[in-house]
């Protein structure tokens, strides 16, 4: 007789970098991957010193590093959904692209992060042109937040209007499905993102978060598409899905740190305090 249950879960796998006050990146994929049960696999790319206030420093690893990380658990595990966050350098870039091309993922969400909720460009225009041509190209979606919308599109972002605009001009240039997420918009756009797909426009709305706390909602975002794709939802349902699970992360932020504290990723396991 044996008292252990073995089960079969789907696999997700998150290729982008650490962060070490836990709100974004890596530790914000894993534990949004945890929360919808899936097992939760990763390829760090960097590792970033960074906390509520910002990032202090930025170490690569080795491109050769990265991509082992993938190889390992793509040859024995199996990913059925993958997602990429900060991929920071053009060799990176170039070699995730060449992988994923040698390797399709079933599904694969690329997060294209360039530039901090600041506005701050965090990766150099080369990277900038790889990830466009080499990567993008490749996705089943892209979600570009506001201002990466505007590097990608051309286009100056302000409105609703501003969005489906960028939107249509990123998708001739890509020619994959686009969520441009609304968190860096004022007022009521605030928090309203744009999906489109080449034929039709919806506009994704649950309610404004009034909190300072948002460090890390991107991320979270993409990773809990990721996961509703590895469950085998398909794409539109999954956005949605893990649109009303971001909304739910940021209404229990937690204020932690003395700038932009984490959106609460396990927040069913807060209430209880509350
Ligand atoms: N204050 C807020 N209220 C509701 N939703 C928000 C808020 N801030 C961000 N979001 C949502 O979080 C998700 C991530 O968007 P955003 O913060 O723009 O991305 P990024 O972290 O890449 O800049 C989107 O669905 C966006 O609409
Ligand atoms: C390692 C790492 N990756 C990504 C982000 C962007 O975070 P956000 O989800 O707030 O856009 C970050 N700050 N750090």
């Amino acid at each position: 007789m044996t008292n252990s249950i073995s089960r079969s879960i789907p696999v997700a796998l998150t290729i982008a970098g650490s962060d070490s006050g836990g709100g974004a990146g890596i530790q914000a994929d894993l534990r949004t991957f945890a929360f919808h049960c899936v097992h939760g696999t990763s390829a760090i790319t960097c590792v970033t010193a960074q906390n509520t206030l910002g990032v202090t420093r930025v170490d690569a690893l080795p491109v050769e590093a990265v991509i082992a990380q993938i190889e390992a658990v793509r040859s024995d595990i199996g990913v059925q959904a993958a997602k990429t966050g900060m991929l920071l350098n053009p060799s990176i870039i170039a070699a995730v692209a060449q992988q994923v091309k040698d390797y399709p993922f079933a599904n694969l969400v690329v997060d294209p992060v360039m530039v901090s909720r600041t506005g701050a460009q965090l990766i150099d225009d080369e990277a900038i042109a790889i990830l466009r041509e080499q990567l993008i190209p490749q996705a089943t979606l892209v979600t570009p937040n506001r201002y990466e919308a505007q590097i990608l599109s051309g286009l100056l972002i302000q409105s609703l209007d501003d969005m489906r605009a960028a939107a249509q001009r990123i998708y001739q240039q890509v020619g994959v499905p686009i969520l441009i997420k609304g968190g860096g918009l004022s007022g009521a756009a605030r928090g309203v993102d744009i999906w489109f797909d080449g034929k039709r426009y919806e506009t994704l709305k649950t309610t404004t978060v009034e909190t300072p706390h948002t460090h890390g909602t991107g991320c979270t975002l993409a990773a809990a598409i990721a996961a509703q794709l590895a469950l085998g939802q398909d794409l539109f349902p999954a956005i949605q899905l893990a649109k009303t699970y971001v909304t739910q992360a940021l209404q229990h932020a937690l204020a932690l740190g003395q700038g932009t504290g984490p959106v609460g990723h396990f927040f069913p396991l807060l209430l209880h305090e509350e």
